[in-house]
């Protein structure tokens, strides 16, 4: 057995159908390696961040089956308790985009087995003022478009739905002006979109910049500051070969950095991962490799 207690949260919104279907293609193999195991239905928004702060210190492992969503709200119960057991992605949203950071297959049965024979790595965790964030952190157009994005539409068309709802909000939005403090450096111009990412997808589709660890301490800065669409076009379909070090040119500008501050002339709001809840200005922390997650090497 490779867990004492570990516990499991899952949507109790979902239909019965679902949840005995899903559950039934989950729990074999995550229960022969688990001697105690908890099933906990969520209640509400927020609910697993609650029950991870509760409960997850007595527990050696926490598994969520559900999507971005659920996996933020448990990161933000359990990135501040002081034992902090082992996190472990069955992806069950729309977008799953940490999961596949983590090398998780899609197909939940598959998922839970590869889990059990998966490697646990350490993540760095990005600290947001008092919020937490493991996927990215952003302002301007991917607000806008996390926003915008019509819930039968993310149902009907998944994966392309950030992108048609980014193209939907592509004329909405002016350039704004903001002040950039990293690493003791700072930066003052004005941009579309200001995105500081820790993993490696968003929106189901891989980031185009090759210097992206999830363990190496730093985020990776993009600042698009113009809305040309055929700049944002490449962005998300990867046309573009990105360099292997800082740039800076009249469209964007890309660094890494370990800590920095972004503030803005008005107030903004701002989206991590995929959930619109906080504002700017924002102090951010990159904690390095604070979270054991489960990742699934890439011959399993
Ligand atoms: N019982 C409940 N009733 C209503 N909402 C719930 C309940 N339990 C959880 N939730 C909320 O449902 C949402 C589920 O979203 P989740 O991210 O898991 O899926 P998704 O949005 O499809 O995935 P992704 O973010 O990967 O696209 C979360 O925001 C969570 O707070």
């Amino acid at each position: 057995m490779k867990y004492k207690k570990a516990m499991l949260l899952y949507n109790g919104a979902a239909g019965q159908n679902d949840l005995d279907k899903t559950l039934g293609s989950c729990i074999p193999a995550i229960a022969s390696e688990v001697e105690e195991l908890f099933l906990i239905a969520t209640q509400k928004p927020d609910h697993a961040k609650e029950i991870c702060r509760e409960r997850g210190e007595e527990m050696d492992a926490v598994f969520i089956l559900g999507g971005d969503g659920t996996v933020h709200e448990a990161v933000n119960g359990i990135a501040s308790l002081d034992r902090r057991p082992v996190l472990g992605i069955l992806p069950n949203g729309t977008c799953n985009d940490f999961s596949r950071t983590m090398n998780i297959p899609q197909d939940i049965k598959k998922a839970s087995q590869a889990l059990m024979e998966g490697d646990i790595i350490e993540v760095d965790v990005g600290k947001v003022n008092d919020s937490y964030f493991l996927n990215f952190w952003g302002i301007g157009l991917i607000t806008e478009a996390s926003s915008n994005i019509d819930p039968d539409q993310k149902k009907r068309f998944g994966k392309l739905s950030y992108f048609l709802s980014a193209l939907k909000t592509f004329n909405e939005i002016d350039p704004f002006p903001f002040k950039l403090t990293y690493d003791g450096k700072i930066l003052e111009d004005s941009a579309v979109m200001i995105l500081i990412i820790n993993g490696n997808y968003i929106g189901t589709n891989a980031l185009p910049f090759p210097n992206i660890q999830t363990n190496d301490g730093l985020f990776d800065i993009v600042v698009v500051k113009n809305s040309s669409l055929a700049l944002f076009k490449e962005i998300l379909s990867l046309k573009r070969a990105w360099p292997d070090g800082e740039i800076e040119n009249s469209e964007l500008i890309y660094m890494q950095a370990r800590s920095l501050k972004v503030e803005t002339e008005k107030t903004m709001k701002a989206d991590s991962d995929g959930e619109v809840y906080l504002e700017t200005p924002a102090e951010i922390v990159n904690l390095k490799q604070h979270l054991k997650m489960l990742s699934v090497p890439l011959s399993v």
